[in-house]
């Protein structure tokens, strides 16, 4: 038997440490967040596709509870790998909120909290027709809300590098034919205050600002760190590249190992996993050593574009949803 076919993949990955990423901007702007009040306002919730749960921000649930929410699971391109299997992740997060529903009924039951509709959607920023149905969604959303000359805002919220500010740009260039009014970069905390109002339809008082992207004060689970970092939306260095590296490698295997047979044979050790992609890539030195810094750092940069697999982090299957809520749940209690 050769080695392809005699691989067996980890089943685990031990990681115990529950460090988040919480600096004073995320402080501020959950501090903000709580003090809106206007009960025509719209909150656009960007989660990141490739972690629909992990990218759930559960400590911004009860400020978000009131209002007029849409989610947005951006970054699609980089989650699925083609239009077929997009239907497929609609249908799951169509599953999914199902499931977010249920936690809130039972929350309404308990604490008698009012929840109000919570619309749902695949998105790319890049694509005008995902801006395009969203603008329509907002519109719908906001002209209900209104009365004669009163003012909408819709906030742009959400975990940091998620592609908010891309969004506002996105919406802003389809509705009004314009340039950018929001500074977008490929690191997390790009922004770091509450932006200028900008307008977003010509016809209506509807306009948009974009927030600081916000961590949770605390992790559901220790393994959030990882998958958070692996698609960029925690600071670079806070976890090492080469733990970051073994991670990805094992959850590479869970899916499909030879969505890097251009590198390696299948394997499990991280060691011979850097080796092999340095050979393959000439970042061996003379003597045959490498960086392994280096190393690690082009194979995140290369999954972070999409070129090394498209698939969920997060299990999306019944149970795993509902011991992932009820932990958030157990989280948001302790606080
Ligand atoms: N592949 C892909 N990249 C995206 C998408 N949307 C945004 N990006 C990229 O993701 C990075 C972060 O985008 P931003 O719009 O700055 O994200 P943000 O949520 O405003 O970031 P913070 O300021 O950290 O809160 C940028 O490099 C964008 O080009 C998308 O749909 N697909």
């Amino acid at each position: 038997m050769n080695r392809t076919m005699a691989f067996v993949a980890r089943k685990s990955f031990p990681y115990e440490k529950p460090s988040t990423w919480f600096p004073g901007h995320m402080h501020k702007t959950l501090k903000k967040l709580q003090s809106l009040s206007s009960k025509t306002d719209i909150l656009v919730e960007v989660r990141d596709a490739r972690i629909p749960l992990t990218s759930r921000n559960f400590a911004v649930e009860s400020i978000l509870r009131n209002k007029n929410r849409i989610i947005v699971y951006n970054k699609c391109d980089l989650a699925v790998p083609c239009e077929k299997s997009l239907s497929t992740f609609r249908d799951e997060m169509a599953h999914l909120q199902q499931s977010f529903q249920c936690m809130q009924d039972w929350c309404q039951q308990s604490q008698r909290v009012t929840f109000k509709t919570v619309d749902a959607s695949a998105y790319v920023s890049s694509i005008p027709l995902y801006a395009k149905k969203l603008l329509k969604r907002i519109r719908n959303m906001s002209v209900h809300g209104l009365t004669s000359n009163e003012r909408v805002h819709v906030y742009f919220v959400g975990m940091p590098n998620t592609g908010k500010s891309s969004i506002l740009n996105s919406l802003r260039h389809v509705s009004l034919r314009r340039s950018k009014a929001a500074i977008t970069g490929n690191h997390p905390g790009v922004t770091k205050h509450f932006s200028e109002v900008v307008r977003l339809l010509d016809d209506a008082e509807v306009f948009m600002l974009d927030t600081p992207g916000i961590m949770t004060p605390s992790i559901a689970a220790p393994e959030d760190m990882l998958k958070l970092s692996l698609v960029g939306c925690v600071k670079e260095g806070l976890i090492d590249s080469v733990t970051l590296v073994d991670y990805l490698l094992f959850r590479i295997n869970l899916v499909d190992p030879s969505i890097y047979s251009k590198w390696s044979l299948p394997t499990n050790d991280v060691d011979e996993f850097l080796e092999n992609v340095a050979q393959k890539t000439g970042k061996l030195s003379k003597g045959g050593g490498y960086n392994d810094s280096t190393v690690a750092a082009y194979i995140l940069q290369t999954y972070r574009s999409g070129k090394l697999g498209r698939f969920l982090l997060d299990p999306t299957d019944k149970p795993s949803v509902e011991l992932r809520l009820q932990r958030e749940l157990i989280k948001s209690q302790k606080k």
